[in-house]
């Protein structure tokens, strides 16, 4: 099956265009204001205006409360809510009854005991991301290009879908798919030239190295 691909912080038109063109699957708008990739409701609803039903939308948000998920909800016409905060079962099963959405869980990894916390979303979330833990006094929870030991999810055999993120680029990401089988590919600061600007030729890159994989 192929891989899925998601280009993670969309904020701009172009970045939108370029991953349509290079046909990701799923678009990622960022609602966590200490990111320089977050995006407000009036520019995510322009966003989700100007994709319409060429691509999937994924909410990315963090420890973030009921209003704030509903805004983006609706402005960004959200086809899945990706939860990056310490969000607990429970949270994760109130989001998704509330918003009757699917919803994507984020795992931060650095060991085997984290790949294997994923069972306790089982029957809950949708996806588990396996993404890399940040260091404790970082500004961001993810977002940051960092990878993890990748063998730690190879083994990984869970009911729930699940995706890979942390530091994938166009150059590693065939060898991330080779060694994991990742169903799914998530790259954020990877394709881009500075800290929240996407670079098209990267977003082109990475699609093509995806499927050539
Ligand atoms: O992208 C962000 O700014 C961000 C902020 C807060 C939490 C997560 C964030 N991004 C997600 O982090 C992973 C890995 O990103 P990267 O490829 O290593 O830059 C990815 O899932 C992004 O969606």
């Amino acid at each position: 099956m192929a891989t899925a691909i998601k280009i993670c912080g969309i904020s701009s038109p172009d970045a939108l265009d370029a991953a349509i063109a290079a046909r990701a699957d799923f678009a990622g708008f960022v609602f966590f204001p200490p990111s320089p990739r977050h995006i407000d409701a009036r520019a995510a609803a322009a966003l989700a205006g100007r994709a319409g039903a060429a691509i999937g939308r994924v909410g990315l948000f963090v420890d973030a409360d009921d209003g704030t998920i509903a805004e983006a909800v609706r402005a960004g016409r959200l086809d899945a809510v990706q939860l990056h905060g310490n969000e607990t079962p429970q949270r994760v099963a109130q989001v998704k009854e509330r918003f009757r959405l699917p919803v994507w869980k984020a795992l931060p990894v650095a060991n085997a005991e984290d790949v294997a916390s994923a069972d306790r979303y089982r029957e809950i979330a949708d996806l588990i991301l396996f993404d890399a833990k940040t260091p404790k006094d970082a500004a961001l929870p993810g977002g940051m290009g960092l990878r993890f030991d990748w063998s730690l999810v190879a083994p990984y055999r869970g009911e729930i879908g699940w995706g890979l993120a942390g530091g994938l680029s166009p150059a590693n990401v065939a060898e991330a798919i080779s060694r994991t089988g990742a169903p799914l590919v998530d790259t954020s600061s990877g394709v881009e030239s500075a800290a929240g600007v996407k670079d098209s030729d990267k977003i082109s890159a990475f699609c093509k190295a995806v499927r050539a994989a």
